[in-house]
């Protein structure tokens, strides 16, 4: 399981199955008086072969910590690694290339190219790339999303729910370490959003894959083996097979936690 980091130990080597991870990572927008502190020192391990969500209140760093740790964002202080590989301090064309070959992305709009079909969206990373698909691994992606019959369809001419099935198809094509998915539910309805989930699930529990999603959603947390929960730029929570109910339930402990009144003992174990 990934869990979060249980001391700071600043070093290189990642230990064997760690996807990314982060010691001491600070990120700061703006300086001065107007600073922003969107993470503040997080330590974090994201394990290979799971499925990680990230939750916690508007603002508290979700976003800012994926963008961190997939090497879409500069670090304030602090060092992350992918793999083995140290990203802090990586100049940005082998950043590019790190996250190209090594990276997938799912987001909540999914960016798929209008004029190209399904087949074509699926494939165009490694096409600018100049790679050649893994056509196995691309016909299990396909049948694993079950996209068989659409690969021809245009985007316009799938529904929501299938046109999300492309962009995780396309996020999972060149068998990334690491998928990152921000809000990939947040644009579909249940039914589609369960259908989706379901497909990240099975990319884990069937590929092999690491995904790592952001969700304000406690039904789509449900999905992860573990869910990771921020508030004002602190990892200050961790739940192990989550339900939406305990999810639920811990979100509410926070509000209490960050509202003015903390009764005796409603402090959440673990949290800092
Ligand atoms: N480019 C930026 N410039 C200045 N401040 C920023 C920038 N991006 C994010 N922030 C601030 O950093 C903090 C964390 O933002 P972030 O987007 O990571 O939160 P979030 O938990 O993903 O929020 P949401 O759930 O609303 O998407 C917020 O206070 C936000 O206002």
């Amino acid at each position: 399981m990934s869990t979060p980091a249980e001391e700071h130990t600043p070093g290189p080597a990642s230990p064997d199955g760690t996807a990314a991870r982060a010691r001491g990572l600070t990120k700061a927008y703006g300086s001065g008086e107007t600073a922003v502190i969107a993470l503040d020192s997080v330590d974090v391990d994201v394990v290979r072969g799971r499925f990680t969500a990230v939750m916690g209140p508007s603002g508290s760093g979700k976003s800012t910590l994926m963008h961190c740790l997939a090497g879409l964002d500069t670090v304030s202080a602090g060092q992350v690694w992918l793999g083995d590989t140290e990203i802090t301090g990586l100049k940005d064309r082998e950043l590019t290339r790190l996250r190209r070959d090594r990276v997938g992305f799912m987001f909540q709009s999914f960016n798929l190219i209008p004029t190209l079909n399904a087949r074509e969206n699926i494939t165009l990373p490694m096409d600018i790339a100049g790679r050649k698909p893994d056509e196995a691994w691309l016909d299990r992606v396909i049948d694993t999303l079950g996209l068989r019959d659409r690969l021809k369809h245009r985007p316009a001419q799938l529904s929501g729910g299938q046109q999300q099935r492309v962009a995780c198809a396309r996020a999972l094509a060149s068998r990334p370490e690491l998928i990152f998915a921000d809000e990939p539910t947040g644009n579909l309805d249940s039914r589609a959003g369960l259908e989706v989930l379901g497909f990240l699930r099975d990319a884990v529990d069937q590929l092999g894959q690491t995904v790592v999603m952001v969700t304000h959603d406690p039904g789509a947390a449900a999905h992860s083996d573990l869910v990771l929960f921020l508030a004002d730029g602190r990892i200050v929570d961790a739940t192990h097979r989550p339900t939406a109910e305990s999810v639920l339930e811990r979100m509410k402990r926070f509000d209490v936690v960050r509202g003015a009144t903390v009764p005796d003992g409603a402090v959440p174990p673990g949290a800092s």
